[in-house]
């Protein structure tokens, strides 16, 4: 745990990085008919996080991929950005080289590797992040690059309030507080599965948690979007739950508040655990400071369940298969 909360705490400086290195990538978005992220794990999340904040803000669709491929309709007007903290990720790599011989705009965010070389090679823009962590560990850099990317195309990037993205200077003291409380929450009972009932607003953070609960905690975690698994999913939600809940609501519809309040209800009914996490705004720091917290929340949840955090080893013997074939 040690190692790798030291890892977490630079967050802050992995947002000040990338706000200080940035440089507008001169792309003009009347000429884009679509954009993809691509990206795996915690680099990917980034796509998803940025997908969902721009969702009402920008008029060309976003798609994520986490896949060796592109989607068919993607071509010479697709602005897509590659997100691989090592560069040399094969998933990203491929579709990287889809991209290309399509002729997409490219834009890439990485240390290194192999995607920078062919980057390099290529002319494309690269946005540079700095090296040394374990990728789910440095999405400061790559979150904060795809925020300015999104701005910039927008024609905001001068903008003070997205300026501000590096006044994120936290005491992470306060965080590990926080979220040992919430830990404390969840206590009575210990559980063994995570989910979070999520806006689609929100989905992203929530995969986020999700996934470094995963790898950190090295438990089940899940993500129940609203309105949707209200539609299905709800009709888990019985007895014998072996499961804490969080809840994550942007607030920006009334309907969905309303299930919100009639899921939380349900669930207080059988008495699990369940916390709801602080939504100041949906401003950009707000959603910065919660991929924060619930990053040290799970590294708090590995702690009690004694996981070694910094270590993936079904990851690695996966990567180890791979390579051999
Ligand atoms: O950012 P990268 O280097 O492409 O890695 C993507 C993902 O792959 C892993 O290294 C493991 O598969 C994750 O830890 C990481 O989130």
């Amino acid at each position: 745990m040690k190692y790798i909360s030291q890892q977490l705490k630079q967050f802050s400086k992995q947002i000040k990085f990338a706000v200080d290195s940035y440089k507008p990538h001169g792309i003009d978005k009347n000429k884009l008919s679509n954009i993809v992220i691509c990206g795996m794990g915690g680099s990917g999340i980034a796509g998803r996080i940025v997908k969902g904040y721009f969702n009402d803000k920008l008029d060309l669709p976003v798609e994520v991929v986490n896949d060796y491929v592109l989607p068919r309709y993607t071509g010479a007007k697709t602005l897509a950005v590659f997100c691989s903290y090592s560069g040399n990720t094969e998933e990203t790599i491929a579709a990287y080289k889809i991209a290309h011989e399509k002729g997409c705009q490219i834009v890439v965010i990485s240390c290194g590797g192999e995607l920078e070389k062919l980057a390099k090679q290529n002319g494309n823009v690269i946005y540079k992040v700095e090296g040394g962590l374990q990728p789910r560990m440095a999405l400061g850099s790559p979150l904060t690059y795809l925020f300015l990317i999104f701005f910039d195309l927008l024609g905001q990037y001068k903008n003070a309030d997205i300026l501000k993205i590096a006044d994120f200077v936290v005491n992470s003291d306060d965080y590990v507080i926080q979220t040992s409380e919430l830990v404390g929450r969840f206590n009575g009972t210990v559980k063994n599965k995570y989910v979070v009932v999520t806006d689609a607003f929100f989905e992203g953070v929530a995969t986020r948690f999700a996934q470094q609960i995963q790898e950190n905690a090295k438990l089940e975690a899940f993500v129940h979007v609203l309105p949707e698994a209200n539609h299905n999913v709800i009709e888990s939600y019985y007895n014998r739950l072996d499961t804490n809940f969080i809840f994550l609501n942007s607030r920006n519809n009334h309907r969905t508040n309303l299930r919100f309040a009639f899921v939380k209800e349900l669930l207080a009914k059988y008495d699990v655990p369940m916390v709801e996490l602080l939504v100041k705004d949906n401003s950009l720091n707000t959603l910065f400071h919660i991929i924060y917290q619930l990053d040290w929340l799970s590294l708090q949840v590995a702690d009690k369940n004694s996981a070694v955090s910094d270590q993936i080893p079904n990851i690695n013997a996966l990567k180890d298969f791979l390579s051999k074939q």
